[in-house]
């Protein structure tokens, strides 16, 4: 009996000892990175990204696209030859590539839409996490103008963006479609009306239905940070949110509201300005509960540092460039009505590098394309238009 009491003894000692070893380990391994994980955990495989007009959505779009590469995952795609899932329309499973199918089974959905929660989770796995972007509305209707001139009626009869907004109401009509990218543009794509009167109790009642909804809500104003923030959520390696920025405007393209305009946006656009500021809030309240500010900036400074690197490495100019210097037809941005830049790769590049560097810098559109026809290879193939 003496023998058998001495023996767990031992054994015991031998289990706390090898778990006393264990932490110790741990604790010395975090202790050497530079930046601390705050949390062990597993990448979240199940996003569902609202991409907003003009707010930085494609170079998001182009981190989703490669992540679902990397980890062999399934995008819920715009089915046949369509490059957006049926906007301005609001959303329906139907505009879906094979949601009969692989409804329930795909991990990522990131194209444009117009938000309809009713329909999204009918798609989506219900442990989805769901994310979106806002920026300061006075930004992104510099941005509209320009690339919707002649898309947005409201824009299409006006001078120039000053002009449009020195008298918004004598171009604008809320009947005429196409309209929503003069007016309220990211309430619109979030799927709520905006031609809404300005009422605190319908605003409050979205912002609550919003945030019962989505999980974060980045500011592109913010961009690196939000990447920081996004990275944090979802459990992702600092490599997954390296980005190029897509879809920029040409430096002569840029008409910049005066002074006086841009706080007139504030009463153009209410409801997007009090969904811009109730987010920006709680996005530093976000940033607040999950890490300080010192960890928060060393991490973009990392993020800054390895761009800098991947630019150094993949493009020809080392920065984006103008349309008509692209040399690779297939990689120019559609254009909208404006000028869009985009990148040349160098022309050195091993086989790996290559396909990093080509996949950091496929514009939005030859990507849907690309995903689309190694997704679904027995379907007509999916051109880019
Ligand atoms: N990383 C980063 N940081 C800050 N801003 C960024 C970033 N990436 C894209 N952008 C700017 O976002 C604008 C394009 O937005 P979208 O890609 O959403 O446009 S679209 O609706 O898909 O056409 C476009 O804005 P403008 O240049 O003002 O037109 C881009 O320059």
């Amino acid at each position: 009996m003496k023998g058998i009491c001495r023996f767990f003894q031992r054994f015991l000692h031998l289990i706390l000892w090898l778990a006393g070893l264990t932490l110790i380990g741990y604790f010395q391994y975090y202790a050497t990175e530079d930046i601390k994980p705050s949390k062990i955990c597993q990448p979240i495989t199940e996003v569902m990204f609202l991409k907003t007009h003009k707010t930085g959505s494609s170079t998001i779009l182009n981190i989703l696209y490669r992540f679902t590469e990397k980890h062999n995952l399934t995008m819920a795609l715009p089915y046949g030859n369509e490059p957006h899932l049926g906007y301005p329309d609001s959303f329906h499973i139907s505009y879906v590539e094979e949601f009969k199918t692989l409804g329930k089974k795909f991990n990522i959905m990131g194209n444009h839409l117009r938000f309809n929660w009713q329909q999204v989770r009918r798609i989506m796995p219900n442990n989805t996490f769901y994310f979106s972007i806002l920026r300061h509305p006075a930004l992104l209707l510099e941005s509209s103008y320009v690339y919707f001139k002649n898309y947005a009626p409201a824009f299409r009869k006006s001078k120039d963006i000053n002009d449009f907004l020195s008298s918004p109401w004598s171009y604008y009509n809320m009947t005429e479609k196409n309209n929503m990218h003069a007016k309220n543009n990211m309430w619109f794509d979030f799927g709520y009306n905006n031609n809404a009167e300005y009422d605190e109790s319908y605003i409050q009642f979205v912002l609550n239905n919003i945030e019962e909804i989505f999980h974060l809500i980045l500011i592109a104003d913010f961009f690196d940070e939000s990447m920081i923030l996004l990275k944090d959520f979802l459990c992702w390696d600092l490599d997954d949110v390296i980005y190029f920025k897509m879809n920029a405007r040409s430096q002569q393209t840029i008409q910049t509201l005066n002074p006086e305009n841009k706080e007139k946006v504030k009463e153009w656009c209410a409801l997007d300005w009090e969904l811009y500021k109730h987010f920006n809030k709680s996005f530093w309240m976000k940033i607040q509960e999950r890490m300080d500010l010192k960890t928060l900036y060393k991490e973009v400074e990392l993020l800054q540092k390895r761009q800098n690197e991947l630019m150094e490495t993949c493009l020809l100019e080392e920065t984006a460039i103008e349309n008509h210097q692209i040399k690779d037809k297939n990689m120019k941005p559609f254009q909208g009505n404006t000028h869009i830049m985009g990148y040349n790769l160098k022309e050195d590049l091993d086989n790996k590098t290559l396909n990093i560097c080509k996949k950091m810098t496929m514009p939005e559109l030859q990507y849907t394309a690309h995903l689309y026809n190694s997704q679904f290879p027995f379907k007509k193939k999916k051109i880019f238009k």
